[in-house]
Parts: structure tokens; sequence; C-alpha cells
């Protein structure tokens, strides 16, 4: 059982590809070829869309590269289309890794009539119904109080569904956050909170968000375990996640999960890292060598199973296949019909907008 408040972050697999500890391998090839294939998608899908954003075919975007052993270890580490997830925006890493389909990302972030939510949320601010993926705010800590209010609904309903909500450490400074922890605390309510510590928000680093001596260590003010990650090592990731989130829906009460990421790439595509206002290089570099891709290939290959570079350009061609498919078919799609924005918010419309809509028709229908 891992233990919660540890000083250093729970890794299984250091720097170097091997074991740390004493530990057996569990997962078969498959499982472990999944793990890597769901970061490399990950990082191709964040490559697609930094060329998607540069030929104006999209129009904001936040890039999850050196995340993604966090992302992909959540995803894996709970039960896909059975518990419900509150994300934040960088978690496209998380969604491809449920298995949300690439067709339904892309539709959302160019904004074509394909898109589940009809073309009316910020590119890339997806919401999966299927998936129990709730719409993601662009409101930092905006999702953590109604997650908690989803967990409360499934300990009241008994099910044994749990709620996930991801944030940033930015978040973690929000009153929502704290008010939505201490909901979760007081309830015993069935939520895991898993912070992804990438260590900047926008241009506020993490010494300055908070003097607390990490994240994690925050869980024990309102009465629950909170654990210590290396959040690109992502097998520790996906253990630590499964065994929590069994305890969690097992009726224990909510947890809160830290992973001690990076962000490689810039905040989003408004952000002046490009400038080097904020961050210095040596910074991005060092963390570029600690890339939680490389670092489980290498323990890949001490496991006896090598991807070598062969393989990976033929993955990444695959992948940026499928993508270039699933751009092809959301632009097929078309542009959003305009009467859409009028649809889904009230159960009868009100006559103002009704009146709205008239005008618009009789504008675009001349
Ligand atoms: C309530 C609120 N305040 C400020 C912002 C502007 N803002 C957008 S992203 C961001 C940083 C969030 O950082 P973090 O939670 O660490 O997540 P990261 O983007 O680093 O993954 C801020 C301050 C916002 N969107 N919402």
């Amino acid at each position: 059982m891992y233990k919660p408040f540890t000083e250093k972050p729970i890794q299984k697999v250091g720097e170097d590809g091997r074991k740390i500890g004493r530990w057996t391998l569990e997962h078969s090839e498959t499982q472990l070829r999944a793990l890597h294939r769901d970061m490399l998608r990950a990082r191709v899908f964040d490559d697609k869309l930094i060329t998607l954003l540069r030929q104006g075919k999209t129009t904001f975007y936040a890039q999850c590269s050196g995340m993604e052993a966090t992302q992909v270890g959540i995803a894996h580490g709970v039960r896909s289309g059975h518990d419900w997830f509150w994300p934040y925006y960088r978690d496209q890493g998380v969604a491809l890794a449920l298995g949300i389909s690439m067709r339904d990302l892309m539709a959302q972030c160019l904004g074509m009539a394909g898109d589940l939510n009809k073309g009316r949320q910020m590119p890339h601010h997806f919401g999966v119904k299927n998936f129990n993926l709730a719409s993601i705010s662009s409101s930092i800590a905006n999702q953590v109080a109604p997650a908690t209010g989803t967990a409360m609904a499934q300990k009241y309903l008994g099910t044994d569904e749990i709620t996930v909500c991801t944030f940033g450490d930015g978040a973690t400074s929000e009153g929502d956050w704290h008010a939505g922890l201490n909901m979760a605390g007081v309830n015993k309510a069935p939520i895991l909170f898993v912070c992804e510590n990438n260590q900047w928000a926008i241009s506020v680093g993490v010494a300055h968000q908070t003097a607390s001596e990490n994240i994690a260590i925050k869980a024990k003010a309102y009465g629950m375990p909170g654990y210590y990650v290396d959040g690109q090592d992502v097998l520790a990731v996906q253990s630590v996640v499964q065994e929590v989130a069994e305890r969690v829906r097992a009726g224990e009460g909510p947890a809160l999960i830290e992973c001690l990421t990076y962000r490689l790439g810039s905040h989003s595509n408004a952000d002046a890292d490009a400038e080097k206002r904020y961050r210095n290089r040596e910074e991005v570099e060092e963390w570029k060598n600690r890339d939680p891709i490389a670092r489980f290939e290498r323990f890949l290959a001490n496991e006896g199973l090598t991807i070598d570079a062969d393989e990976k350009a033929g993955m990444r061609a695959e992948i940026s296949r499928e993508l270039d498919e699933a751009i092809a078919w959301a632009e097929s799609t078309g542009e959003p019909h305009w009467p859409t924005m009028f649809d889904d918010v009230y159960a009868e419309i009100p006559p103002h907008l009704i009146e709205q809509r008239e005008l618009v028709r009789a504008e675009q229908e001349g």
C-alpha cells in the first residue's frame, strides 16, 4: 500500500529506466505497449495542433507535451466510461488515453458542425457525454466544486462510480479549489483529486504559488490523504491512481494525488514563453532530458521490449495518418449551423431569444 505524505515523490522507475525498489511487473506486453502508444499519441496530437494553429484552423491550444506520463497514468488508473471526469483544459492526453476518438477531439478543436458540443465552446474545451467527461471550463478551479457535487450524488445514489477531478498547480490557490476539497472531505465524497503540477501557472512559478512544501500536503487540512508522485513515471502514476481510486471507490473518502511534472511547451498560444520572459532555457532543457516517453522506453528496453527508432517512426506516422483522417472528417462536417447557438440552454426558449433568433435569421437568410 502506498503511503501518503511522503517527503519525496513516489517512483517505480528511475531516470535510467531501472526499477526502483523491489516490485514485480504485472503488466502484459499489450498493456505496456498501450501505455507507450497513448503517450506517443498525446505527443503527436500536440505537434499536429501546433501546425493547425499556424494554419489558422484553430485559435487556441494548450500543449501537454512533457506531461504524458501523468495524463496517461491517470487515465489508465481509473475505469474509463464508468467513472466521471471533471478535467481541465490541458487534458487531451487524458481524453485520448480514456479512448475518446481523435475525430471527436478534432471536431471540437476546429469548431466544426461534427463537434459533440456543436462548435459552441472555446476551442480545446471539450466535453464528451458518453465518457462521463464534463465540459471543460477555462476558469481556473471552476470544476472543483461541481466535481465534488457529482461525487456526493454518486454516494447518495450508491453507485460504484467515482469522480476524478484534475487541475494544475495554479488552481490550488483559488477559493473554489479549497471549497471543493473541504466539501469533499466533510461529506466523504468518492472523489479523486489529481494535481498535474507542471510547476508553472503561465508565468508564475510554483514557488510563488504556495509556501507549502508541496501540493499533496494540503490534503491534510481537508481530512484526506495526499500522495506525492513522480509525474514523469507512468507506471508510478498509474499504480498510485489505481490503488487510491479503488480505496475511494470502497468508501474510504476522497484523496488528493500530486503528480510532479513539467510543461515543455508554452502555456498556450497566448504566452510569452518563446520570448524567454519568465523561465530560462536551461530549465526547459533539463526537463527535456527527463522526457517521460524516453524514460519509459528505457524501462521497456530493460525489460526486453525495445522500441527502436524505425518502429517509433512508424508509430508516429500511423498516429499522424489517424489525425489527418480525423481532421478531414471534422472539416467535412462543415461549419456549425448558426441556429444551434440558441439551442440547449433553456427547455423553453424565452421570448427575447426568439426575437434575437429571428433577427439573425433575417440577416442570414436575407
Ligand atoms: C479564475 C481564473 N483566473 C485566471 C485565469 C487566467 N489563467 C488561465 S490559465 C492560468 C494558469 C493556470 O495554471 P495551472 O492551474 O497551474 O495550470 P497549467 O495551465 O499550468 O496547466 C491562468 C492564471 C483564468 N483562466 N481563470
